[in-house]
């Protein structure tokens, strides 16, 4: 019976890097989680524990502290691409690397106008996120965020799906609808003006989320995703995670009161999860991009 070592990789998993830009007294910060990930001609460690081409993982960790220092970090992707470059260029038998980056929103406490100079308050709960991927001399990048939470109070309905004996949701021409948006977009090159896109992205993808009304989440899914293409060239294709957060009306008959979709019971699980890949039609797919991202 033949049995032999089959894909693999190996990194450094979520590396917290801070750091504190204190080139004038109004500092700025970034808050980084990041993880590294390489592949190549790693059956003799997996073999016979033959780490002559094993970086080790500490080491991983520590470049990332050192190149945080050598040169500003900048934009997580153009971090993620000097890393995963780097990885690749240097280590002996290192063919490719995988760099993922969550970013953390900070905001400057708001103290006279401006906000105070080295005071910060960690923003929302929602993090722009990377995956850079470093395949021989190619790269990709798919950047994206996590835990957008948003919400519309009406404009969304639910109706006309099959029935059988196990079905008890009532049919609903005006619901909450409600989800905490995590998408990934794949971007066709690596001449981008990063932050520019992302809020640019974003922004398109929370307007089609607003102005779609909605006879079903997967139809606000690809509204969003469509939206996000139609905008900007440079995204192949996008990305998204859309658990239902449901909204449950309160019988409130048994004290006497009607309830005008007023009050709701907002439950926590279980929850519907919607994914989908909204893609041009014209490019074509790239599964090295998305290896390993956790996501549909
Ligand atoms: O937008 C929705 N899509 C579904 O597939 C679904 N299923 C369900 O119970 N409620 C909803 N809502």
């Amino acid at each position: 019976m033949g049995i032999s070592m089959g894909p693999n990789q190996y990194g450094k998993a979520e590396v917290r890097l801070v750091t504190v830009d204190r080139s004038t007294p109004r500092h700025s910060i970034k808050d980084l989680n990041v993880s590294s990930a390489l592949r190549g001609d790693l059956d003799a460690v997996h073999l016979t524990g033959d780490n002559g081409n094993c970086l080790p993982t500490d080491t991983q960790k520590n470049t990332v502290y050192a190149f945080a220092k050598e040169q500003p970090v900048g934009e997580i992707e153009d971090f993620a691409l000097r890393l995963g470059r780097h990885f690749v260029s240097t280590a002996e038998g290192i063919t490719g690397a995988r760099v993922l980056i969550d970013e953390y929103a900070w905001q400057r406490i708001p103290v006279e106008g401006t906000g105070h100079d080295h005071s910060f308050s960690r923003a929302h709960d929602e993090k722009r996120t990377t995956a850079v991927t470093i395949d021989g001399d190619q790269a990709h990048v798919v950047s994206g965020l996590k835990d957008l939470v948003v919400l519309k109070s009406t404009g969304s309905e639910f109706w006309g799906y099959p029935k059988d004996e196990y079905t008890t949701l009532p049919e609903t021409t005006d619901r909450i609808l409600s989800t905490a948006v995590t998408a990934r977009w794949r971007y066709l090159h690596t001449d981008v003006d990063w932050a520019k896109s992302f809020e640019s992205v974003r922004a398109t993808m929370l307007e089609a989320f607003a102005t779609t009304h909605s006879l079903a989440l997967q139809q606000s899914l690809h509204a969003m995703g469509k939206a996000a293409l139609e905008a900007h060239p440079e995204v192949a294709e996008v990305r998204l995670s859309l658990p239902n957060k449901h909204h449950f009306l309160v019988d409130l008959k048994p004290f006497g009161l009607e309830n005008d979709n007023e009050v709701f019971f907002a439950a926590d699980r279980p929850y519907g999860l919607i994914e989908g890949v909204v893609r041009r039609d014209d490019v074509p797919e790239a599964p090295m991009a998305w290896y390993s991202t956790a996501e549909f």
